[in-house]
């Protein structure tokens, strides 16, 4: 993201962005809820973390190595202590506000995806790979995180757009108004209309055989691999709330 900062351009990333959402989930929704990965355990690691923040710990630390999270739509859910990148990096254009590096809401998204969103896409059972799971949860959280950061070119883009009406805003820190005046509710609707349906169109089962084949988008939700109704709500009721909020604090400091 960066180089031609328009609305159409940021909300064409938005839409990339759902592909590796819903695939991530599809991946996740393999394996079954497997609760022992999330328990802080008695023994193992000796500060009683979970396998998986034990395990987003150490990726994040392997990814900032390899030069992740040096762009401001990559954020670690770790931030503390991350390692210097071992490897040369190639800049990248600052089109954002500096201050937009530390906008993170990912202590929300963490909350959010153990707590509400795993039940709703993962059956209960237990099958111990345990290892699996928490990657697999570290694709979907990764993938959730940079969406939502990219609330970030959103506003900027808005912003720009508008100075006269985001400004006075800013200056009153009138957090509602500003809400009110980035929220585009029948954009909204359609977001998560399209999520519903690459939800049926990625997770359906395809074969070849005559007659068996649906057209695509047509699959039973109940023969889906995840619920695309749990996509849409996921959407409603996190993703694009928790992009707003990004957008919010990064206009908030805009002005700065
Ligand atoms: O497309 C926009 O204008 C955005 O701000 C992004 C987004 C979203 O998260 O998808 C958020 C707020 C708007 O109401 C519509 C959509």
């Amino acid at each position: 993201m960066a180089e031609q900062l328009s609305l159409a351009a940021v909300r064409g990333a938005l839409i990339r962005e759902e592909d590796s959402i819903v695939f991530a989930l599809i991946e996740r929704a393999r394996r079954p809820r497997n609760a022992p990965a999330y328990y802080a355990p008695d023994a193992g690691t000796d500060d009683g973390r979970s396998l998986a923040e034990f395990f987003v710990r150490e990726a994040e630390a392997l990814h900032a190595k390899t030069g992740h999270y040096e762009k401001p739509e990559d954020v670690p859910f770790f931030p503390q202590d991350l390692p210097s990148p071992l490897f040369p990096i190639k800049g990248y254009p600052k089109v954002l506000h500096p201050f937009a590096s530390s906008v993170s809401v990912n202590d929300a998204i963490w909350k959010m995806y153990f707590n509400e969103l795993l039940p709703l896409f993962t059956v209960d059972g237990d099958d111990g790979y345990y290892a699996e799971t928490v990657a697999l949860d570290f694709a979907c959280l990764k993938a959730l995180s940079r969406r939502i950061h990219y609330g970030k070119y959103v506003a900027e883009v808005k912003f720009k757009d508008a100075p006269q009406d985001y400004s006075p805003l800013i200056h009153a820190k009138g957090t509602d108004a500003l809400m009110n005046l980035l929220t585009f509710k029948a954009v909204e609707e359609k977001v998560k209309k399209r999520v519903e349906k690459k939800a049926r169109i990625f997770g359906q089962n395809v074969t070849l055989e005559d007659g068996v084949d649906k057209h695509e988008g047509s699959a039973d939700d109940s023969e889906c691999k995840v619920n695309p109704k749990v996509l849409s709500e996921l959407y409603d009721r996190w993703v694009m709330p928790l992009t707003k909020d990004v957008e919010v604090e990064y206009l908030l400091r805009r002005l700065d």
